[in-house]
């Protein structure tokens, strides 16, 4: 029986930096968590313990803050391209890059009513996440995403009308609680990205998706997260594919009967688990081939 070395990858995971921009007396942050991953002809390291091929995870970790200031965090993306090509551009062995990264969102501390240059307070929504992945022969795969999107709604959510069988006991509902906390990933198709406003993209995506789950009048999470993936793809054309991931967090009435109160839909128990998990992709018909670009590194991402 012969035992071989299958896939491998390494990297160095979760570098976080912070980037000041401090040109002017306003200065601006971005605050991220940079994942660098390398594919590539690594095998004598597992085989035979030669790392004469290994360029060593700390040393990704120096250039990926190097990167911070030389190319800079002014867009995710492009940083996150520039510090893949130059994996895969100037380091001999290495086949495919990828870049993957976290970013946490701070908000301007107001004082009076004006916002402070140079303070923040931590915003407490959504993460924002961002993978490029580059080829040796330059092609690149830009994805983005968030996760930690938690949304709820307290009425326009039905669900009924569903198979039973002898286990069923779930009671039709025409008027419940929605909430979910989002993951979603999306795909960009062929983007320029030296010039694209990512930014842009990102808040069009992020409103889109918001919008229609609060507007939509929904008969089940799935036919939500399939609607919210369309508005997003309809809101920013460049995009050929969203992913997303949902757990639907229930919220069960809480039974005052017991007690002779009422209760129509006012008290309810927010049960933590278990949870339904809805999984869907919704993608432009005819997209190009999605190549490596879920291919995951960090788990993170
Ligand atoms: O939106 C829902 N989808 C389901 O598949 C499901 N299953 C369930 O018990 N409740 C719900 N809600």
């Amino acid at each position: 029986m012969a035992i071989i070395l299958g896939d491998h990858q390494y990297g160095k995971a979760e570098n976080r930096i912070v980037r000041i921009v401090r040109d002017t007396p306003r200065h601006e942050i971005r605050d991220v968590n940079v994942s660098t991953c390398l594919r590539g002809r690594f095998d004598a390291a597992h085989l035979t313990g030669d790392q004469g091929e290994v360029l060593p995870t700390d040393t990704q970790k120096q250039t990926s803050y190097a990167y911070a200031k030389t190319v800079g965090l002014a867009s995710l993306e492009r940083y996150a391209h520039a510090l893949a090509v130059h994996f895969v551009d100037d380091v001999e062995p290495v086949d495919q890059a990828r870049v993957e990264l976290e970013e946490f969102a701070w908000e301007r501390v107001s004082v009076g009513g004006a916002e402070h240059d140079f303070s923040w307070v931590r915003s407490g929504r959504e993460v924002r996440t961002v993978a490029v992945t580059v080829d040796a022969d330059g092609s690149a795969w830009i994805t983005g995403g968030l996760k930690d999107l938690v949304v709820l709604k307290s009425s326009g959510s039905e669900f009924h009308g569903f198979l039973e069988d002898e286990y069923t006991v779930l009671e039709p509902t025409s008027d419940r609680i929605m909430a979910t906390s989002l993951v979603a990933k999306w795909r960009f198709g062929a983007v320029d990205v030296a010039t694209f406003d990512f930014d842009a993209a990102y808040a069009a995506i992020t409103t889109a998706m918001v919008e229609t789950f609060a507007s939509f009048h929904s008969l089940a999470l799935q036919q939500t997260l399939f609607q919210m993936g369309k508005t997003a793809i309809e809101a920013v054309p460049e995009l050929v594919e969203v992913r997303l991931s949902a757990p639907n967090k229930h919220h069960f009435a809480y039974d005052l009967a017991r007690f002779g109160i009422e209760n129509h839909n006012e008290v309810f128990h927010a049960d933590d688990r278990p949870y339904g998990l809805i999984q869907a992709s919704v993608t432009v018909e005819g997209a190009p081939d999605a190549g490596p670009a879920w291919d995951q590194y960090s788990g993170l991402v």
